[in-house]
C-alpha cells in the first residue's frame, strides 16, 4: 500500500533538530580551484579530489586541516526479534562482542588502529547487564519483537534519539572531527529493512538479505517478519520517528540522532554498511539535509543496502563485498579520506614546484595531439 492511500499518525512529541547548515560552498569552490593548481592534470585525483574538496567544506577552510581525532562510536543493543530465527547467531553474541570491543579483539578495534582511530563502545539496549562506563545511555534491555509489538515506547524512543545526540555532542566537544557510527546487535538488519523498505516504498522481499549468513529457511522466516512488522508500522507511514518506535529500536534510533547531530555540529560522518544506513535514511527525515555532511564509505553486500544509499544520493567509496557492520566498511575507507586531505593539502602547485602547466605545452594544431582536457 502506498503511503498516501493511509491515514497517517504522527507522533505526539517529535524531537526537533534544528535546520541543518550546508558545508561551505566558498571552501568546497577554494578547494576545487586548488585542485587546479596542483602538480597533476585537471580532475587525475579523480573521487579523491571530490572527497577532499567535501572536507574543505565541512571544515570551512581550504586547505582542509589534516584529521587529527576520528572517532567510532558502536552503538549495541539486542533486538526480540532475534528470537524468531532471523539471525545465524544468538543474542548473547552482542554483549560479548561488547566485552571483546573493549578488550580491542574486534574488526572495528583492528581496522581503526590501523589507520589512527578510536573506538567507543554504547550500550543502548543491549539484553544483559554491561559495565558502567558504557551503560550511562542505556534505553531499555532490548528493544520489543517488531513483527508483534512496537520496539518502544514513544517516550523511549525520544530518550534514544536525545542519547545519540548528546553522544555526538560529547564526541565533537572532545575534538572529534570526522565520526564513524558502527553497530552491534544480533537480529538488527531485520528492523533495518523495515526501515528501509518503509522509507523507499519497497517489498520486503527486495530489502531482505543474509545478514550475519542465515539459511533460506531463515531468510524466510525474516522476510515474514519485515512483512509483520511493516504491516504494524504503516498507521505511521513515513514519520521517521513513529518509524523507529513501531519498527526500528533504540539503537537505531540512537545512531540516528547522533548522524542528525553531526549535521547539526557540521562534523562530517563516514557512513557504515547496510544497518547504518537505515538510520542514516531516518536521520535525513529528522533532519532534513543531514545526509550532506555524509559520505558513504563503502557498499555492503546487504541488498536493502543499494536502496538505501540511492534514496540519499551517496555513492559508496568502496564495494568490498563487507557484510559485517561494526563501522568496518567505514574504516575500510578512511585512508582514502585521508589521502584526500593529504595530496588537497600538501601536494606541490605548478607554480611552486617549477612545472610546465598544459597550456604551456605543444600547441594542439602543431603537434597533432589533443591536450589536458579540463572536463
Ligand atoms: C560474531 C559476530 C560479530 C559481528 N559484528 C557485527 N555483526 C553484525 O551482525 C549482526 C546483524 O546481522 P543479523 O541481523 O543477521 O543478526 C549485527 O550484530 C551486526 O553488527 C556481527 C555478528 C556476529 C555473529
Ligand atoms: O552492512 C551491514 O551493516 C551489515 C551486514 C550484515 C550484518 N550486519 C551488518
Amino acid at each position: 500500500m502506498r503511503t498516501s492511500e493511509r491515514t497517517l499518525v504522527t507522533d505526539q512529541a517529535p524531537t526537533v533538530f534544528p535546520p541543518i547548515v550546508a558545508p561551505d560552498a566558498d571552501a568546497r569552490a577554494a578547494a576545487a580551484a586548488r585542485q587546479e593548481q596542483l602538480t597533476k592534470p585537471p580532475g587525475s585525483l579523480g573521487r579523491l579530489e571530490t572527497l577532499g574538496n567535501w572536507i574543505a567544506a565541512c571544515q570551512g577552510t581550504c586547505p582542509p586541516r589534516p584529521l587529527q581525532r576520528t572517532r567510532v562510536v558502536v552503538f549495541a543493543g539486542d533486538h526480540g526479534i532475534a528470537r524468531s530465527g532471523v539471525s545465524a547467531y544468538p543474542s548473547e553474541v552482542t554483549a560479548q562482542m561488547v566485552a571483546n570491543f573493549r578488550t580491542g579483539g574486534a574488526a572495528v578495534n583492528v581496522l581503526a588502529a590501523a589507520s589512527g582511530a578510536t573506538v567507543r563502545v554504547v550500550d543502548i539496549a543491549v539484553d544483559a547487564d554491561t559495565a558502567a562506563e558504557i551503560s550511562t545511555h542505556k534505553v531499555r534491555r532490548s528493544s520489543g519483537a517488531i513483527d508483534r509489538e512496537d520496539a518502544l515506547t514513544a517516550d523511549e524512543t525520544a530518550a534514544a534519539i536525545s542519547a545519540g545526540a548528546a553522544i555526538c555532542d560529547e564526541e565533537v566537544d572532545s575534538g572529534a572531527d570526522l565520526l564513524i557510527a558502527g553497530e552491534m546487535g544480533i537480529g538488527n538488519t531485520t528492523p533495518a529493512a523495515v526501515l528501509v523498505a518503509a522509507l523507499t516504498d519497497t517489498e520486503p522481499v527486495l530489502v531482505v538479505g543474509r545478514g550475519t549468513g542465515i539459511d533460506d529457511a531463515g531468510w524466510s522466516r525474516k522476510a515474514a517478519a519485515v512483512r509483520d512488522a511493516l504491516h504494524r508500522a504503516a498507521p505511521v507511514g513515513p514519520d521517521p520517528q513513529g518509524l523507529l518506535r513501531v519498527a526500528g529500536g533504540a539503537d537505531l534510533a540512537a545512531m540516528a540522532g547522533f548522524l542528525a547531530q553531526a549535521a547539526v555540529r557540521r562534523t562530517p560522518v563516514l557512513l557504515d554498511g547496510a544497518v547504518v544506513t537505515a538510520a542514516a535514511l531516518v536521520a535525513d527525515r529528522l533532519a532534513p539535509g543531514a545526509r550532506a555532511w555524509w559520505v558513504a564509505g563503502h557498499r555492503s553486500t546487504e541488498p536493502m543496502h543499494t536502496l538505501a544509499l540511492a534514496e540519499l544520493d551517496l555513492e559508496p567509496l568502496l564495494d568490498l563485498q563487507l557484510r559485517l557492520g561494526e563501522g568496518s566498511g567505514a574504516l575500510a575507507a578512511l585512508p582514502l579520506v585521508q589521502a584526500a586531505v593529504a595530496t588537497l593539502g600538501e601536494m606541490a602547485t605548478f607554480a611552486d614546484a617549477g612545472v610546465s602547466t598544459a597550456d604551456a605545452g605543444v600547441s594542439t594544431a602543431d603537434a597533432g595531439v589533443s591536450t589536458a582536457d579540463p572536463a
